[in-house]
């Protein structure tokens, strides 16, 4: 009897983290009403488009730079609160057999506060283990995964076909789109991410050696 089949290499998840892992929609928010308190705001449920510093200036141009000075400030970042589920999520999903994860996300251009403060919040929330699991990236395109799991509708870079299958996660800013066939959402951490990852298992090359069959 040989030895049991077994796959080549676990399935690589690449997970985004504002408005994935940590909830950057609704601290804006808080931030922008504590702030500027007499000017008018986008409330959540009106949301349109990733940017919502684009979406403040649509309202008055001048709101564009007020929002920035939200998401810019010291503090901002390590105050997010986690989207609901999502530690549990990652945690499980870290001792997941044959399953590897990362953190996959992008600083602001004025990265000042933002770097420093992401790899505190994922310590803060997650543990030192997951600072180990940090990629910070302006291009998520080139790095190599089976799937990112990501709230930013269309994700572009140097590499024009990524390695990875974009899932869509549901934020308030993409909840109304219609994806095109066959791409895939995430709701929210209460939906099947089991299934997605073991839908890529499949997909994986099996490893020669662990196949059970005669050496030639
Ligand atoms: N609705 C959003 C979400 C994030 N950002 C900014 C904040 C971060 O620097 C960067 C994160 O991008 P991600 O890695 O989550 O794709 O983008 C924003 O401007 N608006
Ligand atoms: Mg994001």
């Amino acid at each position: 009897m040989g030895m049991p089949a077994r796959r080549a290499r676990p399935v690589r998840v690449l997970v985004d983290m504002d408005c994935v892992l940590a909830d950057f929609e609704a601290g804006l928010l808080r931030g922008f009403l504590q702030r500027f308190p007499g000017e008018p705001h986008v409330p959540l449920e009106e949301r349109r488009g990733f940017s919502a510093r684009e979406q403040y200036r649509a309202l008055r141009p001048d709101l564009a730079d007020k929002v920035t000075t939200v998401f810019e400030a010291p503090g901002f970042f390590l105050g997010l609160e986690p989207i609901p589920g999502a530690l549990e999520a990652m945690r499980e999903m870290n001792d997941m057999q044959d399953t590897q994860v990362f953190i996959c996300t992008s600083p602001l251009m004025k990265y000042d506060h933002c770097v420093t403060e992401k790899y505190r919040w994922v310590e803060k929330h997650l543990g030192p283990q997951f600072v180990e699991r940090i990629i910070v990236t302006r291009d998520k395109t080139v790095i190599s995964g089976d799937l990112l799991i990501d709230d930013k509708e269309v994700i572009q870079g140097q590499e024009e076909t990524p390695s990875w299958e974009h899932i869509l996660f549901t934020c308030c800013h993409n909840q109304h789109l219609a994806l095109p066939p066959p791409q895939r959402r995430l709701r929210s951490w209460s939906d099947n991410w089991r299934e997605i990852i073991d839908s890529k298992r499949g997909a994986l090359p099996l490893d020669p050696d662990r196949l059970g069959l005669p050496q030639q």
